[in-house]
């Protein structure tokens, strides 16, 4: 999978040269490209805002500039690949965008977003990007995802789109050393939040590891942090119980 990053501040995304991301660009099973919109602004100054149609405060970040910056890294200029945008590979292509009135991006969204070949990330700052380059790429055929990563406000789509970037290419196949962890985890498949964790020492500050978990008991195991999952969710999640079929919820100890 390829992501790509077009941002007015490039180096808030250094943080994808590291850890898992980082690991997996070096051993090619990801690829990204980080790419600053300044490079398609041509004015003098390098505009790439402008103040809003209707008035109001802040200001807007520019269709034409963008439009530019977008052709050439989603390929879609008509000369094939640019210096480094993405050729026009074969494979489902998505343009993200980042924004507070997005769908909201959830475990589900990842997941789906996992069977892209190509993602691009569109990082608006200001008050945001024009509204018309959405409709734009969406009318040219773009998957276009408008996207939220929680009911707050930011200042840019640079930290969604890490956001969006762990969660997704954590579930590329390849990156993950270990897969199984994918399985076990807070959001997947049984709606569920993830049942606590506990290491050695067994005791800690007068704090005891349930002596289940190292019984050898792999059903009793189980069961236990199936109960703790279900009590987790309901005290810190009741939106996510509602949800719930009631089997998911089968004769589970209400027990904290
Ligand atoms: N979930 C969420 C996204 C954002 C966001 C995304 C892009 C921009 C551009 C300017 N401000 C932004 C804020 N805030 N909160």
């Amino acid at each position: 999978m390829r992501f790509d990053v077009v941002t007015i501040f490039p180096d808030y995304l250094r943080a994808l040269d590291l850890s898992l991301v980082g690991r997996a660009v070096a051993t090619g099973t990801l690829e990204v490209h980080v790419h600053d919109l300044r490079r398609w602004a041509h004015d003098r100054h390098r505009t790439v805002d402008g103040t809003p149609a209707g008035g109001g405060a802040g200001m807007v970040m520019r269709p034409d500039v963008w439009g530019k910056a977008l052709d050439e890294v989603m390929g879609l200029d008509g000369t094939g690949s640019s210096t480094d945008g993405a050729d026009p590979a074969p494979g489902r292509r998505v343009l993200v965008v980042p924004t507070p009135s997005g769908e909201l991006f959830t475990q589900r969204t990842a997941e789906d977003l996992a069977s892209a070949a190509t993602i691009t990330f569109a990082c608006g700052r200001y008050e945001g990007i024009d509204a018309r380059v959405a409709q734009h790429y969406r009318a040219r055929g773009v998957e276009v995802r408008e996207l939220s990563i929680g009911d707050y406000v930011l200042s840019g789509g640079e930290v969604a789109a890490l956001v969006v970037i762990e969660a997704v290419a954590r579930l590329v196949p390849g990156v993950l050393g270990n897969p199984d962890s994918v399985v076990e985890e807070s959001h997947g498949a049984d709606g569920l939040l993830e049942h606590p964790a506990y290491t050695r020492p067994l005791s800690w500050r007068g704090l005891e590891v349930d002596p289940v978990l190292v019984s050898g008991d792999h059903a009793r195991v189980r069961r236990l942090r199936r109960d703790q999952s279900i009590a987790r969710t309901a005290q810190r999640r009741p939106d996510l119980v509602a949800v719930l079929g009631a089997s998911a919820l089968d004769g589970a100890d209400r027990a904290a």
